[in-house]
């Protein structure tokens, strides 16, 4: 049985980077499907809650947490030893150049791209093993396009995706106020080979 760390967004240490919401977090990290050996790779990694989250799922195996913005870095080593996530290796750089050197993986998450997706894409159907799965968040009606686009003309893989809106209920003094979150689409991809 795989634990699952439960960490909501207010513990972690944020900047001004954007980070993936917890309701978002259980859903990725469910679509991967994360075992305690399994070795990941978090693309756009921003303040590294996912990536921290699934290091704490895979106790034995390692996220690469790739992340191009410097305080998103800062953020990911910060959050990593809050966490006591030492499985988490922080790669500063840019995707698809950052990936070079990185062994295969089990499941591969891509947050962002940076106008890098077909190329990000291309790597990560590379580096993925037989049975390894791609999640990909999109918050673009252009990313989730091409994702969905791209993927199913892969024969190799098996894609389902799905768009999810999350209200949040906040308790203010004797209200209970309704706060939405932006809608998020999922696109995850199965190596069938
Ligand atoms: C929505 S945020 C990801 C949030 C992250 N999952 C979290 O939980 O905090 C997207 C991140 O992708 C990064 N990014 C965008 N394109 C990138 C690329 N090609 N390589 C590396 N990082 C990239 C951005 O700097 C940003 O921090």
């Amino acid at each position: 049985m795989t634990y699952f760390p439960g960490i909501s967004d207010d513990e972690f240490l944020r900047g001004d980077i954007p980070m993936t919401k917890q309701e978002v977090r259980i859903l990725v990290l469910n679509k991967a499907k994360i075992r305690p050996t399994d070795i990941i790779i978090d693309i756009g990694a921003g303040t590294g809650s996912l990536s921290i989250e699934a290091a704490l799922q895979a106790p034995q195996g390692t996220v690469y947490a790739i992340e191009r913005h410097p305080e998103g870095v800062d953020l990911i080593r910060a959050n990593a030893v809050k966490f006591g996530a030492a499985n988490v290796e922080v790669i500063s750089g840019t995707a698809p150049t950052a990936l070079q050197n990185i062994p295969k993986a089990d499941a591969i998450f891509i947050g962002g791209s940076g106008g890098h997706l077909q190329e990000i894409l291309k790597q990560s159907n590379y580096l993925l093993k037989s049975n390894g799965r791609l999640v990909i968040t999109a918050i673009t009606v252009e990313t989730l396009y091409e994702a969905l686009h791209t993927m199913q003309a892969k024969p190799e893989f098996t894609v389902e995706a799905f768009g999810m809106q999350v209200t949040r209920i906040k308790h203010i003094k004797t209200s209970n106020m309704l706060q939405a979150l932006n809608p998020i689409y999922l696109i995850t991809s199965t190596k069938n080979i």
